[in-house]
């Protein structure tokens, strides 16, 4: 279990993370998710007191980093795939990280055979695809067996396999009562990964739900109505307090009504329907949307079909 109370920090005039306050439960995947600059990799290395925070706390298993005993047995963190001694084999790299945390050396060969890579573990770690550093930085997070780990955008880059791998470990992970905190800003790949969500931008909180439901209020959009009556229809459904806008072709596309509620609404005065389909908006532009005004930095389509940062 992880606790965010109050979790703010300030480099400067910039406010990384601001009065952040959210939990994430054991045994699920949560999403940590939020447009570039949101403050994701300034929480989490907050977590594991990499930073200190301005205001706030936040606690792992009800403790504070700083307070933990042997911090490598309760949290593991994937931050920085690529950090590793470029001449040290893999399990040498491992070995050392159990040494200085005082773990067992026993677990280096377990970890090794849990990411797969018993084949390559004699080899230099410089060496490593992007997946195969990705997967030895997860087992250095999972050396003293945590309850909690914390992965920071650990897909970035990989090809469709490496995902694939990642997504149904860290799965596997929460399925064994582990509590997994993922970090991405992209909702289709958190959609697919986690259960449930906590949505950041410029430092606050935007959201803490489950996907399932973030997803099905974002993209809850209109539906698309023909009809050969459609003025007549038009007129019951805005007297319904709906909203109903006037397509080039004839249709209407009413916002705030479900197509059930449309279909009777129309079958009770006796209007024929040519089409009555609901449209949803995509993941993505509807995560845009509601962190449309949290983003550091839009990119804006100009003209030209430019883009361009404002
Ligand atoms: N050490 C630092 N000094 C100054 N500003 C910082 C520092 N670290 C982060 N920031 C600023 O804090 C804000 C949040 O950054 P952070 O890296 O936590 O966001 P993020 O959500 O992880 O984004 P990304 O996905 O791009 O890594 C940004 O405005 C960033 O420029």
């Amino acid at each position: 279990m992880i606790e965010a109370i109050g979790l703010t920090k300030r480099y400067g005039k910039t406010v990384a993370v601001d009065d952040l306050s959210f939990t994430v439960a054991p045994g699920r995947v949560t999403g940590f998710l939020g447009p570039n600059g949101a403050g994701k990799s300034t929480t989490m290395r907050m977590m594991l007191g990499l930073d200190r925070p301005t205001a706030g706390k936040v606690l792992i298993d009800g403790k504070p980093y700083a307070s933990l005993d042997r911090p490598l047995r309760t949290v593991g963190a994937l931050l920085d795939a690529k950090w590793v001694h470029p001449n040290r084999s893999a399990k040498a790299h491992l070995e050392w990280l159990a040494k200085s945390n005082g773990l067992p050396a026993r677990r280096v060969d377990d970890v090794i055979d849990m990411v797969g890579l018993t084949k390559v573990a004699k080899r230099r770690a410089g060496g490593f695809s992007l997946g195969m550093s990705q997967r030895l930085g997860i087992a250095g997070a999972l050396l003293g067996d945590p309850k909690v780990l914390l992965f920071d955008e650990p897909v970035n880059g990989l090809d469709p396999e490496g995902i694939l791998w990642i997504r149904r470990f860290m799965q596997n992970l929460a399925a064994e009562g582990r509590t997994v905190l993922v970090s991405s800003h992209l909702l289709s790949e958190m959609a697919v990964t986690a259960q449930d969500l906590v949505v950041i931008g410029r430092g606050r909180l935007i959201s803490q739900t489950s996907t399932e439901r973030f997803i099905q209020e974002a993209t809850e959009n209109s539906v698309r109505v023909r009809s050969p009556h459609a003025d007549k229809l038009g007129a019951m459904l805005v007297d319904k307090g709906f909203t109903v806008r006037n397509g080039e072709d004839g249709a209407l596309t009413v916002s705030g009504a479900g197509s059930d509620q449309i279909g009777d609404i129309a079958a009770s005065g006796g209007v024929v329907l040519h089409e009555l389909s609901p449209q949803h908006g995509s993941l993505e532009q509807a995560f845009m949307q509601l962190t449309g005004e949290s983003v550091e930095y839009h990119a804006e389509l100009v003209e030209t079909g430019e883009v361009t940062a404002r």
